[in-house]
C-alpha cells in the first residue's frame, strides 16, 4: 500500500490523514468528502520554492489553480507565498475574494472575454498571458481606451510533442494554445507587442502538457524558446524579464508513475536556462514556473461509503460507491487510473478483486477497474487517493448529484472549506415556467 505524504495507519487500524482519522471524517462530514493534506501541500510548495533560492535564480511559483480552485486553497497559496495563475474571470474572482495579492495574479486563457479582461485591468493584476491575436488586439484597444499600461506575456508554443495522454498535451504545433514559434506567429506577436506603447512585455510563456515525468521536454522548450530569444534580442533589442516555463510535472497515481520530485524538475530547468544564458551570452531571465496537479494532486483523497454489488458470474465483480464522474471525471475522461483501499479496515486480507462503479446512469462511469481489496461490505469506506488535482474542479452536477464538501486536515484538525451542495443549490438557478405550461401561449 503507498500511502501519500502525511497519510498513515493509526492505532485502530484505520486510514489517517493529517493526523485525523478518516473514519471519524466520515461520521462527521459524511460521503463523498473530498479531503486534503494541507502538510503536503505546503511542502510542495516550499519544495518549488526552495530550489529556486538554493541557485539564487530570481524566480514566481504560481500555483496553477485551474487543478483545485476555492478560497481558502487561494489562501493557503498565498500563505505559502505562491503566485496564482487563473484561466478565468471565475477563477480570477475568486482569487480577488481570497483577497489574492493582485501584483501575483497572472491571467491565462486561449479565449478571454473582454469583460474578463476588462476585469483584469480593473483589478490591476500582475500580467496577463496573451495567447493569440484576437486577445493581443483587443487589449490592446482595451489599454489605449482606458489610457492603462499593462504587463504581459506571450504564450508560445514550441513544438514540443511530451509524452503524456493526448488530451493534456498543449506545446505540440497543433495545438489550441499560443503563437507558434516556428511559423512566425511568435515574432509577428512580438512586434505587435512592442509596437503597442500600452503593453509591457515581460516575456515569452510556454506550458508543453500535463503529467510529465521527465525533463527532456522542458530542457527542450527552454533552449528552443532562449534561442529564438536572442534572435530576437538582435533584431529587436527586445530582452526578456521573464522566461515561464509553465506546469505539467507528474505525480504517481498509481505504482506505473515515476515522477521526479519537485526539486528535480526545477533544478534541470535552472541548469538549461542558465547554460544556455551562458552559451548565447543572454541575460539570464527570472524563471517562473505554474505547477498545479504537483501542487494539490496527491494532497486530495476522497472518501465514499460503499453501497450496492453486482456480480457477473465468471466475469467482474461491481461495487458501486455514492459518488462517481460527478466528484471524479478522469476515468471516464482519460482513462485515468487509481489506487484505493478500504479505509476502515484497510489491512485486512484483499481476497477479493472488484471493479469500483459509480452511481451516474452512464456506462462509463467507473472510478477503478480489477482493485484487490479485502471483500467490501455495504458501508465500508472506500479511500481513493490522489484526486486533489481536476476532481473537484472538474466536478459536476450530471445526474443533479450535488458536488461533496471539501476539508482541509492538518496536525489532527479538521477544517470545512467547502460546503456540501444542496438540493436547494441545484435548483438556485431554474425559472420555473409558473402557471403557464407551453411557451405558445
Ligand atoms: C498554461 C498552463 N499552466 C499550468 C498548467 C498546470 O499543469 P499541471 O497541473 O499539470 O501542473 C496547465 C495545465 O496543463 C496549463 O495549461
Ligand atoms: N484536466 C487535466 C489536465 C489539464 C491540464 C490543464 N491544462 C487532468 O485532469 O489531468
Amino acid at each position: 500500500m503507498y500511502l501519500h505524504g502525511t497519510a498513515s495507519i493509526n492505532d485502530d487500524g484505520h486510514l489517517e490523514i493529517g493526523g485525523c482519522d478518516t473514519v471519524e471524517l466520515v461520521k462527521e462530514y459524511g460521503t463523498p468528502l473530498y479531503i486534503y493534506d494541507v502538510e503536503l501541500i505546503r511542502a510542495r510548495a516550499r519544495a518549488f520554492k526552495e530550489m529556486f533560492e538554493k541557485y539564487e535564480v530570481k524566480s514566481q511559483v504560481a500555483y496553477a489553480s485551474k487543478a483545485f480552485s476555492s478560497i481558502a486553497m487561494y489562501q493557503l497559496a498565498q500563505e505559502e507565498g505562491l503566485s496564482l495563475d487563473v484561466v478565468s474571470g471565475g477563477e480570477l474572482y475568486t482569487a480577488m475574494a481570497a483577497k489574492f495579492p493582485v501584483e501575483k495574479i497572472h491571467f491565462h486563457g486561449n479565449n478571454k472575454s473582454e469583460e474578463e479582461l476588462e476585469m483584469a485591468l480593473d483589478y490591476k493584476i500582475g500580467c496577463i498571458v496573451v495567447d493569440n491575436f484576437h486577445e493581443l488586439h483587443m487589449l490592446h484597444h482595451l489599454c489605449r481606451q482606458r489610457k492603462q499600461n499593462v504587463n504581459i506575456l506571450l504564450r508560445v508554443t514550441p513544438g514540443i510533442e511530451a509524452h503524456t495522454h493526448d488530451y493534456i498535451l498543449t506545446g505540440q504545433e497543433d495545438s489550441k494554445f499560443g503563437f507558434d514559434l516556428k511559423n512566425g506567429q511568435a515574432e509577428t506577436a512580438l512586434a505587435i507587442s512592442l509596437d503597442s506603447g500600452y503593453l509591457n512585455l515581460l516575456g515569452i510563456h510556454c506550458h508543453i502538457g500535463s503529467q510529465i515525468f521527465e525533463t527532456a521536454g522542458f530542457v527542450m522548450a527552454a533552449k528552443k524558446v532562449l534561442e529564438k530569444l536572442n534572435e530576437w534580442k538582435d533584431e529587436y533589442g527586445f530582452i526578456p524579464e521573464v522566461l515561464n516555463l509553465g506546469g505539467g510535472f507528474g505525480i504517481r497515481y498509481t505504482e506505473e508513475d515515476k515522477p521526479l520530485s519537485p526539486e528535480q524538475y526545477v533544478e534541470e530547468m535552472i541548469i538549461e536556462v542558465r547554460k544556455e544564458t551562458e552559451l548565447l551570452s543572454f541575460p539570464m531571465p527570472e524563471i517562473w514556473i505554474e505547477p498545479g496537479r504537483s501542487i494539490v494532486g496527491d494532497a486530495g483523497t476522497t472518501l465514499y461509503t460503499v453501497g450496492s454489488r453486482k456480480e457477473v458470474q465468471n466475469v467482474r465483480k461491481y461495487v458501486a460507491v455514492d459518488g462517481g464522474m460527478s466528484d471524479n471525471i478522469r476515468p471516464a475522461l482519460y482513462d485515468a487510473k487509481y489506487e484505493a483501499v478500504l479505509a476502515n479496515r484497510p489491512f485486512d486480507k484483499q481476497d477479493e478483486v472488484v471493479s469500483i462503479a459509480g452511481k451516474c446512469c452512464e456506462s462509463g462511469d467507473m472510478l477503478i477497474w480489477d482493485l484487490p481489496v479485502p471483500a467490501p461490505d455495504k458501508d465500508d469506506i472506500l479511500a481513493v487517493f490522489c484526486t486533489g488535482a481536476y476532481g473537484y474542479a472538474m466536478a459536476n452536477n450530471y445526474n443533479r448529484i450535488p458536488r461533496p464538501p471539501i476539508v482541509f486536515v492538518e496536525n489532527g484538525k479538521s477544517v470545512l472549506v467547502v460546503k456540501r451542495e444542496t438540493y436547494e443549490d441545484l435548483i438556485r438557478l431554474d425559472v420555473p415556467l409558473g402557471k403557464r405550461s407551453t411557451f405558445n401561449i
